[in-house]
């Protein structure tokens, strides 16, 4: 239900970037204000970071137990980043989108290059730009929860990564924290307001137009 009363289907709100740029800073400042709005965790191989929560920040699987889920088709989209695998369980989102509630998305390019695929409708996305290279790198060490060389080999494939940003629906600039989730939560915004989501506009409009 949208907040005047008229129902909605729900949005994917998709934020992709380089690694370090900040999508999971503003994702995470993004899920404090916006209680219709939840985040899909991701499976993935990759080692637990110090300070990470399992379910929370991913769940934390072995390869073969990835593997049965691909095989298993109970995966959105999935992708090998940086040499491990990560992907997003399809239940939560189906049933988050069907109960008018928005699901946010820290993914790469390829899994959102499958979700435009299948889902482009319910799909909001977003590149994150950092301000310079130095900067990222900088972000990426001052983070300290990765060892140089995986913070050499996911700085190596930044450029890589930032030739996708033309494929995306919105460009922000992450130079402010406070500015960008600004401008994120404008595009949130804006984009809950589009006509196709607000699937009882019809039968809303049809009521007033009787005099209700
Ligand atoms: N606008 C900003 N200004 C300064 N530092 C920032 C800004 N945004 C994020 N950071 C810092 O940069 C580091 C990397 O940010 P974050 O972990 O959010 O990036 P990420 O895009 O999620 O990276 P990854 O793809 O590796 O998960 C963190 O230490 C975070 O505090
Ligand atoms: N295609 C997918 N990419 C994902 C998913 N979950 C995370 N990611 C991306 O992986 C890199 C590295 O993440 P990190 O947590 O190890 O720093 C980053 O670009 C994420 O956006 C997923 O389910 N599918």
């Amino acid at each position: 239900m949208a907040s005047h009363g008229i129902d909605r289907r729900g949005l994917m709100l998709v934020l992709s970037s380089p690694s370090g740029a900040g999508k999971t800073t503003i994702s995470r400042r993004l899920l404090e204000s916006e209680p219709r709005l939840e985040m899909s965790v991701s499976v993935t191989t990759r080692p637990r970071r110090p300070g990470e929560v399992e379910g929370r920040d991913y769940w934390f699987v072995s390869p073969v137990d990835f593997n049965i889920a691909v095989n298993e088709k109970t995966l959105l989209e999935w992708a090998k980043v940086f040499g491990n695998y990560y992907g997003t369980p399809k239940g939560p989102v189906n049933d988050a989108l069907a109960a008018g509630r928005d699901v946010l998305f820290d993914i790469d390019w390829q899994g959102t290059q499958q979700l435009v695929e299948h889902a482009r409708d319910d799909l909001v996305s977003i590149f994150i730009l950092p301000p310079s290279t130095k900067e990222l790198e900088r972000r990426l060490r001052q983070r300290a929860q990765d060892p140089e060389d995986v913070v050499a080999a996911r700085m190596a494939k930044a450029s890589d990564e930032i030739s996708h940003w033309a494929e995306y629906d919105y460009v922000v600039l992450n130079e402010d924290v406070d500015r960008t989730l600004a401008q994120v939560k404008a595009i949130l915004h804006a984009e809950r307001l589009k006509r196709r989501r607000q699937t009882g506009l019809g039968e809303f409009v049809k009521r007033l137009r009787a005099g209700a």
